[in-house]
């Protein structure tokens, strides 16, 4: 009953009155208004769901959905130019018709596979689902109208495709760059086939020699001293935790936790899978971004036009865009379609 709750002070606020007949008693004393409103103060939600467009609740006329063009800038270097170069092809002969669950990476390669990806047409992509390995891959996913989805969701994926810091031989990364490695990991470990792209520069002998920076570890951010105290003492004197740029303090990934790089000499990034499995039991170590024995192949753009394909099989396989990559308008670095099927 309206009102019910300041019966014990009638009697002070009657006195009230009487004592001061001139004084106003504001209305809300008496009939505070504590009923629910009928209409929500909240603005209503715009909700997509897969196979359908935007539902627009309560709005006669629906904003205009204009995307910013282009959502990924052409490329203005050569080293731009081969990202997007390795990107497209691995997207031309890996992202079949048929896929429905599709892994997407993160940094700066992974822009130019979904670009691609989009390109394949929203026929093709209406009723697929697109998992994210960071916030970065979310906003791209997004961004591009393609359907989100989460590894919890759809723990088998398809196909994932995803960029490295430095790819060996035999197809062991680094990869953590932007400490993004944990999501990367899970959903390279989810796909049916997961897919490696990169510029010229990654490829490399052995881990290590092009990408100093180390090798990143994600740690849970209670436990780093101790887990730094026994990185240097594995062989990594110099390991150190992540500082950001633009905020004082440590980097904090995607899942709250710090993330540690350490460089390890030679003989150790020789036997990489050795050297995984000796950070993965120091307790605190939520992931290492040392991936072994996980991609099926790795697209290296190159200088020349052309892109190296190296196979988990030892094959290595160059596919010749028939350009150079002086950076040309999106048309013009198009590429030839694949011939050559996946083994
Ligand atoms: O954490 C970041 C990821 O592992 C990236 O895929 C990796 O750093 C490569 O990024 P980018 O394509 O920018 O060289």
């Amino acid at each position: 009953m309206p009102g019910t709750h300041i019966r014990p002070f009638l009697p002070a606020l009657q006195r009230l009155r009487c004592s001061s007949a001139k004084m106003p008693i504001p209305p809300a004393i008496f009939t505070p208004d504590i009923s629910t409103p009928s209409d929500s103060p909240y603005p209503s939600p715009l909700r997509q769901t897969l196979g359908q467009t935007a539902q627009y609740i309560r709005t006669s006329t629906p904003p205009p959905l204009i995307a910013p063009e282009p959502k990924v800038p052409p490329p203005t270097t050569v080293v731009e130019a081969s990202k997007r170069l390795a990107a497209w092809t691995a997207v031309d002969r890996h992202v079949l018709p048929e896929y429905k669950v599709i892994g997407i990476g993160s940094g700066s390669t992974v822009p130019y596979v979904v670009e691609r990806i989009e390109q394949q047409g929203r026929e093709r992509n209406k009723d697929r689902v697109f998992i994210p390995t960071s916030f970065q891959s979310k906003e791209l996913i997004v961004s591009h109208g393609l359907l989100l989805g989460d590894v919890d969701q759809y723990p088998v994926i398809d196909v994932t495709i995803d960029g490295a810091d430095e790819v060996d031989e035999t197809l062991n990364c680094i990869k953590g760059g932007g400490a993004c490695h944990l999501r990367e990991k899970v959903l390279a470990e989810a796909a049916d086939t997961f897919i490696v792209v990169a510029d010229y520069r990654k490829d490399s002998d052995v881990l290590g020699k092009n990408f100093k920076q180390g090798v990143p570890i994600e740690v849970a951010q209670f436990a780093y001293a101790k887990v730094l105290q026994n990185v240097h003492l594995i062989g990594s004197p110099e390991a150190r935790l992540r500082m950001a740029k633009a905020k004082a303090g440590p980097v904090v990934t995607d899942n709250g936790n710090f993330v540690i790089d350490a460089p390890f000499p030679e003989e150790m990034m020789r036997e990489p899978y050795t050297l995984l499995t000796r950070l993965k039991m120091l307790t605190g170590v939520v992931e290492v971004g040392l991936f072994c024995h996980m991609a099926k192949a790795a697209y290296f753009g190159n200088q020349d036009g052309s892109v190296t394909v190296k196979w988990h099989d030892g094959r290595i396989e160059s596919v010749d865009s028939g350009s150079s990559l002086v950076p040309k308008p999106a048309h013009k670095v198009a590429l030839q379609e694949s011939t050559v099927a996946e083994p």
